[in-house]
């Protein structure tokens, strides 16, 4: 699989794809440009011709052939003209801008779509240390300093060079020694200002990184803030955000106004060639043959090209700070990503449940710090298993390995007989439903918390809700299934939450479930009406369950005891009572 990145040749190429939109905007460009080149041409004809009686053989041609006139019908005809080029030339510009604006914002939108395809499938390891701010600052900020470099290389960079050839052109013909400086003074500008856009472009990629920064610390501030209020920590934690937004406007401020002064540096560059060469016009005047009429159209010629001039001078800053966006986003890009396999089998395919069996089993998060140590288990399928030991012992890494949250290196898992390493991840989280103990809940109504989005009917989703217990939490809604249930489901009870997650499970009806201290905030004569009204629900499918109380596991039929990662004991609940040192004796 190619793996994606963002690089100036990557955008070039993708440009690229867009060849014919490409052309069409740049002969609109280009003839939107040729209308308002040609404007200084009439400046020879009314100057020489009309004032200074110095004949170039327009007006005698224009005599000749289309009409008469005295010096005022003249000049009323050239405005009118130079009028009418103005206005076709700005409608060509808006058709310009409508191609190029829809090829620049497709463009960032795809940009945007693959970082957000990559995300899609980011490994939960990577996404447990990533500041989420900072990947919000790069999928904003640094795709918009992406955009405006597309825009600028589409939209100006071939029409700058064109008009400048243009212009070129027509000043050799009018005076080629004149032309000749102005061709070897603009490389000179360029060069001159090429190291300086470098640095700018470091600014910007230190401006994009304060952003991320800063949007990283405003995030978790506004994401814990209950329990910045609860701890009375506000000043705290709002200072911390306010020194980042501090930073931030340190770093904008020197980019800002350095990259003012160095596009300003540039352009005093580019207008004290202009003036030199403005004096050598004059003095062209007074000793050879070129008129007054032609000197300002060379002058009018000279500010034909300082926008092209600019536009190519930016071009320099817009691409360092677009290889500086590029490299920021390549972080993204770079974040490890699930695995994939080509399923041929699914062993949840046709079958209401499967057993599952875990053989020599280690893992650890980090490198040097082993969590599971060599875990061994055998869960037949439709079979009620507890899971129990000390906390930190790593039940919920195991349920979490489970259901294939985590990758493993060392031991293998089958499902039913299929190997874990020729099942994809989604598979196995599609058919083992992993409830946690304090699951989240997304800030819309109770409908869509418990179908996430798929369509159930009014019926089943009531009856998920009356086997979760939660009859009475919906009579007490006031808009029932369409209420809203705040931000992380702040309007109901721990408890409550708890419930909804089980619900969720209810309408998805996996295979397998797993209750990883789903229960915990329930009191023990609700959680004993809640897995009487589950026992039919649950009877065909194999079931794990975590639990610190015994109320919770009492109707398992098998008992793993985990110790500091490691299976210690094992066995039916009767075999565990006989032992007095088993961690299950201790529960009681
Ligand atoms: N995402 C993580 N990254 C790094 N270390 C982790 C992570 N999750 C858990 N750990 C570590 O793994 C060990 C086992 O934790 P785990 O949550 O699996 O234990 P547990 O038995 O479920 O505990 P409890 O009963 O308190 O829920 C702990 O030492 C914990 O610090």
């Amino acid at each position: 699989m190619q793996k994606n990145s963002c690089s100036i040749k990557g955008i070039i190429k993708q440009l690229l794809q867009h060849k014919q939109t490409l052309i069409l905007g740049n002969v609109v460009a280009l003839m939107a440009t040729l209308l308002i080149v040609i404007i200084p041409l009439f400046i020879p004809i009314l100057v020489d011709e009309l004032l200074l009686g110095k004949p170039h053989g327009y007006i005698a041609w224009i005599e000749a052939n289309l009409w008469q006139s005295d010096i005022k019908g003249y000049v009323l005809a050239t405005l009118i003209l130079i009028l009418v080029l103005r206005l076709l030339s700005v409608l060509l510009g808006v058709w310009q801008t409508k191609i190029f604006v829809t090829i620049s914002k497709d463009m960032t939108y795809k940009l945007r779509q693959s970082l957000l395809k990559h995300l899609k499938r980011v490994s939960l390891k990577e996404y447990e240390m990533m500041r989420v701010g900072a990947v919000t600052s790069k999928l904003v900020t640094d795709v918009e300093t992406i955009d405006s470099f597309v825009s600028t290389t589409i939209s100006k960079l071939i029409i700058a060079s064109l008009t400048l050839i243009f212009s070129a052109v027509v000043l050799v013909w009018i005076h080629w020694q004149l032309a000749l400086f102005i061709l070897i003074t603009n490389p000179i500008v360029v060069f001159f200002t090429a190291k300086l856009s470098r640095n700018i472009g470091k600014l910007k990629k230190e401006e994009n990184r304060a952003v991320g920064v800063f949007q990283d610390a405003l995030s978790e501030t506004l994401e814990l803030f209950h329990q910045i209020r609860a701890a009375n920590k506000e000043n705290y934690f709002f200072n911390k955000t306010e020194v980042k937004a501090k930073e931030l406007k340190d770093h904008a401020t020197a980019y800002g106004y350095k990259s003012d002064v160095a596009i300003k540096y540039s352009y005093l560059v580019f207008l004290g060639g202009y003036e030199i060469f403005r004096a050598v016009s004059i003095l062209a005047v007074a000793y050879s043959d070129l008129s007054v009429g032609l000197m300002l159209a060379i002058f009018s010629y000279l500010w034909v090209m300082v926008t092209p001039t600019q536009d190519i001078i930016n071009f320099q800053y817009v691409l360092s700070t677009a290889n500086a966006a590029c490299e920021r986003i390549n972080s993204i890009f770079e974040l490890e990503q699930e695995r994939v396999v080509e399923e041929k089998e699914n062993p949840f395919t046709g079958s209401k449940t499967i057993g599952i069996e875990v053989k020599n089993l280690s893992f650890s998060y980090h490198k040097n710090k082993s969590i599971l140590k060599n875990i061994n288990m055998s869960i037949p399928a439709a079979s009620k298993i507890a899971l129990v030991g000390a906390s930190g012992s790593g039940k919920t890494t195991l349920a979490n390995i489970l259901v294939g949250f985590y990758p493993f290196e060392e031991g293998e898992i089958i499902y039913g007989d299929i190997s874990h390493t020729k099942l994809q991840l989604s598979t196995i989280r599609e058919n083992i439903h992993l409830i946690l103990q304090h699951p989240k809940l997304f800030n819309d109504t109770m409908r869509f918390n418990l179908t996430l989005g798929k369509s159930y009917s009014d019926e089943a989703i009531k009856k998920a809700l009356h086997i979760a217990q939660l009859d009475g939490v919906l009579a007490g809604l006031e808009k029932g299934l369409d209420t809203l249930v705040g931000k992380d489901g702040i309007k109901l009870s721990g408890g409550q939450r708890q419930r909804v997650a089980i619900a969720r499970m209810i309408l998805s009806d996996p295979r397998v479930v797993i209750f990883d201290e789903s229960t915990s905030a329930l009191d023990v004569h609700t959680e004993e009406k809640l897995f009487d009204a589950l026992q039919e629900f649950l009877q065909e499918k194999t079931v794990i369950t975590i639990a610190h109380r015994l109320s919770t596991i009492k109707s398992a039929e098998y008992i793993y005891v985990l110790e500091d990662g490691s299976v210690v004991d094992s066995g039916t609940p009767k075999e565990l009572l006989t032992k007095d040192e088993s961690y299950f004796s201790s529960m009681i």
